[in-house]
């Protein structure tokens, strides 16, 4: 009963994989999925595919490990966040395509209640600001928008999960409609220091809160999945929302840990402790995790586009076949030239929130080709991540030059990594298990079924593969700074009347 089966449903794929009991990795499997974008600005998938992708995943994966099912302790979970599903309860059919966390269709209703002064109310209690990002109003648009379901959610007809509670819903056969913290704490409908769905926020937005999940822990019993699927029943133990489960993969346990994950977007977590921490600077107060009902909180910072840079420079510019071409590319590129691009293609994320300004190049020269755009791609990941440790360190006091933990695709390139460290002033740890996310999912159902060790044990497991020292000196790294700053001033200045 040694092993841990990790689901992890993210925006592009769904992934399993299968741990052993001192955490080794036997084995593996993804599926990606199609997304869809019916309208500028709207992304969507399909609840079959979430559905079909996890089940089918696991299934390969188990049958790759020639493991005994019986000899799989537990599933964790986690997931892609803030992505809304409504299903009918009795059928468990969904009654709309899944509205994704980038979809930005509820920007004008964000904006009217920023306008009627609802904000401050909101970020109290949910720690979050007014942005489409969160589920809050992407679940009012589906009960504004499809025939019939708001008096079907009245009755009690429908049920709302983010993406870890449906698929739940759907392992144990419609037996459990749970969530754990670090999801709820992102749907902007639950109090995260009262530890319960907001009646206030439910009530101004017009939502039934009898279709909302219960809300656990994020290592607790969750159900026991359809005997079935996998040939027997398994336990679901551990549920985290991707970027939290990350900051338990990394363990970054103690007040003061650091972690940025670097994939389509960046996502840096500040573990603060256990008091919220509300910032002053536009980052976001989360739930890390919640073990015995006690909330671990965190200063989140989120940009949108970090590997997602990359993928432009292949898919849009077509100036590179492979993301690994990126580092060679900068590594010939003319230092002379400062070329700055700003990849605000959906917008700014943290601390800028601005959701209508669009990307900006500065600095081309006619020397200016490949080489420079893809340092200038690489280099705009990094000046991104020091405006949210700017901010993160302007908020809590307690905060000085940390160690960065990272992880996630992109922090596989050393260039990146080294950029960003002498661009942060700071160490940067790369560990050796760069599938952290899943890690974490995995401990925290392991802990839970009693294979792995507790918070400390999985601590002193953590290994490190690569530390990034500062290399740039101090005058450079300002001027470079600087630089960023002023190309961001006149990128929000063209949006600005
Ligand atoms: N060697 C590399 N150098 C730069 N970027 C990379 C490299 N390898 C992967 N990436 C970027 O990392 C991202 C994939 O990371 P991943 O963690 O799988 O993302 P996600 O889970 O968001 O899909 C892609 O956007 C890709 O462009
Ligand atoms: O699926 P990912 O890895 O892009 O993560 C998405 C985040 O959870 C969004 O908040």
């Amino acid at each position: 009963m040694g092993h841990i089966l990790a689901i992890d449903q993210g925006t592009t794929s769904s992934r399993a994989i299968l741990f052993d009991e001192t955490f080794g990795i036997v084995a593996k499997a993804q599926e990606e999925f199609t997304q869809h974008y019916p309208a500028s600005g709207w992304v969507e998938h399909d609840v079959s595919d979430l559905w079909s992708t996890t089940a089918g995943t696991c299934r390969e994966v188990i049958e790759r490990a020639s493991v005994p099912v019986s000899d799989i302790a537990a599933i964790g979970i986690t997931n892609q966040r803030e992505t809304v599903v409504v299903w009918e309860k009795a059928t468990g059919r969904p009654i709309h395509k899944a509205i994704v966390w980038q979809d930005r269709r509820t920007f004008e209703m964000t904006d009217r209640l920023k306008a009627e002064g609802h904000e401050p109310m909101v970020t109290e209690r949910t720690g979050l600001l007014l942005d489409p990002y969160f589920s809050a109003t992407k679940l009012a648009w589906i009960l504004d928008n499809v025939d019939g379901a708001r008096q079907k959610a009245e009755a009690g007809e429908l049920l709302f999960g983010t993406v870890d509670c449906y698929l739940i819903w759907k392992l144990t056969g419609g037996a459990s409609h749970v969530t754990d913290a670090t999801n709820a704490c992102r749907t902007m409908l639950y109090d995260i220091r009262k530890g319960r769905w907001s009646t206030t926020i439910c009530d101004l937005l017009g939502i039934p809160e009898s279709m909302l999940p219960e809300v656990r822990d994020s290592a607790t019993e969750f159900g026991v999945t359809r005997s079935d699927l996998f040939g027997r029943e398994i336990p679901i133990l551990g549920v985290a929302g991707d970027q939290q489960a990350a900051t338990v993969g990394q363990a970054c346990f103690k007040p003061g840990m650091l972690k940025s994950t670097y994939g389509t977007g960046c996502f840096a977590l500040l573990n603060t402790g256990e008091e919220p921490v509300f910032s002053q600077n536009r980052l976001l107060t989360t739930i890390a995790y919640q073990f015995d009902g006690k909330p671990t909180y965190a200063l989140e910072g989120s940009i949108f586009i970090a590997g997602a840079v990359v993928q432009w420079l292949r898919d849009g510019l077509k100036i590179i076949r492979d993301a690994k071409e990126t580092q060679p590319m900068a590594e010939r590129s003319d230092t002379s030239q400062d070329v700055i691009l700003v990849p605000a293609f959906t917008g700014l994320g943290a601390p800028y929130w601005n959701a209508e300004c669009r990307g900006a190049i500065f600095g081309l020269t006619r020397n200016s080709g490949p080489e420079e755009f893809a340092r200038a791609a690489l280099e705009s990941v990094g000046y991104q991540t020091r405006d949210l440790l700017e901010a993160m360190q302007a908020d809590w006091s307690k905060g000085e030059a940390q160690t960065l933990r990272v992880d996630g695709g992109m922090s596989a390139s050393d260039w990146a990594m080294q950029f960003l460290s002498d661009i942060i002033g700071a160490p940067v740890d790369r560990p050796e298990v760069l599938e952290t996310t899943a890690l974490g999912a995995a401990w925290l159902a392991g802990m839970k079924a009693g294979v792995y060790p507790d918070q400390d044990g999985f601590a002193e497991g953590w290994a490190l593969d690569k530390r990034f020292e500062p290399r740039m000196d101090e005058d450079t790294r300002q001027a470079k700074y600087d630089g960023w700053r002023r190309a961001i001033r006149a990128t929000l200045a063209t949006v600005e009347s």
